[in-house]
């Protein structure tokens, strides 16, 4: 099976094609390719499939081998990788996710590839009445939450894929293996839940360390980069376009006045390619 090694600033995944959209579970495969000793390594599979809906339809695959509905870095990568592939011929297309139509627009650097990729990552589900759609994500701003004594003041809300946040002085004490499972996990959350500690440096730039759900500690998320900007503009940390700076490079998140979308803008980039030997 020939796949492309992928990142978005440092989030990667390995991607292949299911020409014929078989619908597999590839839960098990997933857990093989991502082990980063005897797989191929990365924090999710990411599969091209033909869709009815839209241009070309989006599956991932975490690195447990769970299913989300949503990833933000990985559909910028998934964007290149259409473009670059010659199986999408626009600028702007349209990606089926689980969590609904994804609108891209590349942006192609002086190699002729992409290298850029804007997102529109549709609205935030903060309205508790609309989150139970999706099954519940948990409360939405500002709710007190009891982990082993300490109590933190957590903001969720539904950004394709369920996130929670919290504010820290220094994100850099966190210690994600620790505390990310204890909020991933906790009963308040009935699907889990995407970590997200959050630093305000200014009213336009946050720094966010996150711990994902099936995937553990991550070097970025971009759904967990929406779901920060969107918090931090509710609870009036910042305005509605930040700039949010991750351990390899920082995402661009716009939180539209006009449309209520959001915005996310950032780099994909391929590692290498190869070919998986199927035992
Ligand atoms: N890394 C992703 C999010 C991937 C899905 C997540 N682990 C979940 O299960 O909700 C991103 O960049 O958004």
């Amino acid at each position: 099976m020939k796949f492309v090694k992928m990142h978005g600033l440092g989030n990667d995944f390995v991607f292949f094609e299911d020409k014929n959209g078989s619908g597999k579970d590839f839960s098990q495969l997933a857990v093989q390719l991502c082990d980063r000793h005897t797989g191929i390594g990365a924090d999710g599979i990411i599969v091209i499939v033909p869709s009815d809906k839209a241009d070309v339809r989006m599956r991932i695959i975490n690195a447990d081998g769970s299913e989300a509905e949503m990833c933000g870095n990985g559909i910028r990568c998934f964007a290149k990788y259409v473009y670059d592939h010659q199986i999408i011929d626009k600028k702007q297309f349209t990606i089926e996710t689980l969590a609904g139509i994804m609108k891209p627009e590349v942006i192609i650097g002086n190699d002729g590839k992409v290298s850029l990729v804007t997102i529109n990552m549709g609205k935030p589900f903060t309205d508790r009445a609309l989150i139970p759609m999706n099954g519940p994500a948990g409360p939405v701003v500002d709710e007190p939450i009891n982990i082993d004594g300490t109590v933190y003041k957590i903001t969720s809300l539904l950004m394709g894929v369920p996130h929670t946040m919290t504010y820290m002085r220094d994100v850099d004490t966190v210690d994600l293996p620790v505390l990310g499972p204890k909020f991933e996990t906790n009963p308040l959350f009935p699907r889990k839940t995407n970590m997200n500690f959050i630093q305000v440096v200014d009213n336009k730039t946050i720094k966010v360390r996150t711990w994902e759900r099936g995937a553990g500690a991550t070097l970025a998320c971009g759904t967990g980069s929406c779901a920060c900007a969107v918090g931090s503009y509710l609870n009036g940390f910042t305005g509605r376009s930040v700039d949010v700076n991750l351990y390899l490079g920082t995402l661009h998140i716009e939180y539209n006045e006009e449309d209520g979308n959001v915005y996310m803008t950032g780099p994909a980039a391929v590692s290498f390619e190869g070919e998986w030997m199927d035992e």
